[in-house]
């Protein structure tokens, strides 16, 4: 058994408090084993976290990591005209190779931000999960289907592609890879797919991942053919379950709130790509409120532009108090608790606390910047004012992916270098 001992430090405990203690980590079974005032502990190796703050690695509920190969392409575009005219025609001509240098340059970019687990959505799967455990980060990974725009033998096959990637790819890279069923979302998938496949899916025992209520012009259509609330309408389809979770919720009523709550369905709260979009102000205080789990994802790096979950809980924080029109809501602890604890709990990983039995996926942020002086509030600190390049270690099941801000699981300049290269070759392809 091999132990690291991540020492010297404060650390963040699951009821927000902050106390100086060393943390031990057991490297095989990747579980942080315990958790001590300091000296009280020892271990094989050490990893300083002097002057610094020990917090549960950062889970990224919603993204495209692939997509870091279109980021800066198109911008400033509302989401219809964003998909249809930039990025789908562009998505059309990545090859698998592609998708693989993306989703590196994108795991990169989370591992030296202190994210350690990601819920991921795209095509070419199978690279995005060679890349996940090379990174060796945790991940839920999935094949989204679309059947809009495709003949029925096009679109029955994609969605039995998002069942069978959810099959084969489950408990993949050690355990570290999980699955789940994508449907895009309520408008992009026909009704009598989901009707067919969903029980499916249920019959498989697959969680679901979908976007849903994202804009009012993809609200407002279902509406109108169904006569009931988008999210009623999922309901209907099957949708809504403890183990489905769902991207943005953005336009959400009282019914869908509290048909969420019900249904124990989780909420993947993206607000950078929100207001990027400008698809609207997500109700998060009252999701909160009403019992919902909801966590922070960044979308893709197209709609952001960037995967550091520093800005997001930031962003949370922000777009929430101004959706309730109350500078109370969506407190700092509360955005840092959506960024831990509740995405781990939509991921189904056992991480987001620094406790001992739990995942030992963490990260160690140097306090000594100019923007995080003086230390009134760490927790505050975290939510307001830190980014992902305060971050000096990151580590993930035991295993130490960044050390002083060294990526050790990737060459970080030769994928920076491909990724130019393969998005060079990839515009020039779409253009002609
Ligand atoms: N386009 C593929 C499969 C979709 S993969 C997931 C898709 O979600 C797209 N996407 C990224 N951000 C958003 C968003 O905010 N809302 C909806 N779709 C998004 C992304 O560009 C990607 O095409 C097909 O037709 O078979
Ligand atoms: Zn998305």
């Amino acid at each position: 058994m091999t132990e690291l001992l991540v020492t010297g430090g404060q650390v963040l405990r699951p009821d927000m408090t902050v106390e100086r203690a060393d943390v031990l980590v057991d490297q095989s079974s990747g579980d942080i084993v315990a958790v001590e005032s300091p000296g009280e502990l020892a271990g094989d190796d050490e990893l300083d976290a002097s002057d610094g703050l020990v917090v549960p690695g950062l889970v990224n509920a919603h993204t495209h990591v692939a997509m870091t190969l279109l980021r800066g392409y198109a911008d400033d575009k509302p989401l219809d005209a964003w998909l249809q005219e930039d990025i789908w025609p562009v998505e059309g001509e990545l090859t698998p190779e592609d998708v693989r240098v993306g989703a590196e340059l994108g795991l990169v970019e989370m591992v030296k931000s202190g994210t350690t687990a990601l819920s991921d959505m795209y095509f070419h799967v199978d690279e995005i999960a060679a890349a996940v455990e090379q990174a060796g980060v945790r991940a839920v990974l999935g094949h989204t289907a679309v059947t809009v725009g495709k003949d029925e033998e096009g679109a029955r096959e994609d969605v039995r592609q998002s069942l069978e990637t959810a099959r084969d790819l489950d408990g993949a890279a050690d355990g570290r890879i999980s699955t789940t069923f994508q449907p895009h979302s309520l408008t992009t998938v026909g009704e009598e797919y989901l009707r067919e496949y969903v029980p499916e899916a249920d019959a498989a025992g697959l969680p679901i991942h979908l976007h849903a209520n994202e804009t009012t012009d993809e609200v407002e259509p279902l509406v109108e053919e169904h006569g009931i609330r988008p999210l009623e309408y999922a309901d209907d389809v099957g949708l809504l379950a403890e183990d489905t979770f769902l991207a943005h919720c953005v336009h959400v009523d009282e019914t869908e709130i509290d048909l969420l709550a019900e249904t124990g369905t989780g909420v993947a709260h993206c607000p950078a790509s929100n207001m990027k979009l400008a698809s609207g102000m997500a109700p998060v205080q009252r999701l909160l409120d009403a019992g919902v789990t909801v966590g922070i994802g960044t979308d893709g790096a197209a709609s952001n532009n960037d995967l550091d979950m520093f800005d997001e809980m930031r962003d949370a924080a922000m777009v929430g108090k101004l959706a309730a029109d109350d500078a109370s809501a969506v407190a700092a602890e509360t955005v840092v608790e959506m960024a831990t604890e509740n995405g781990a709990e939509l991921l189904g990983i056992d991480s987001g606390r620094i406790e001992p039995g739990a995942n030992a996926d963490l990260a160690v942020l140097s306090l000594d910047a100019p923007r995080l002086t003086p230390a009134h509030d760490l927790v505050s600190h975290l939510a307001y004012a830190a980014t992902g390049s305060d971050v000096r270690h990151t580590v993930c099941d035991g295993e130490v992916l960044m050390r002083d801000r060294d990526v050790t699981v990737f060459d970080e300049d030769a994928v920076r270098e491909r990724a130019q290269a393969h998005a060079d070759a990839l515009v020039d392809r779409a253009s002609n």
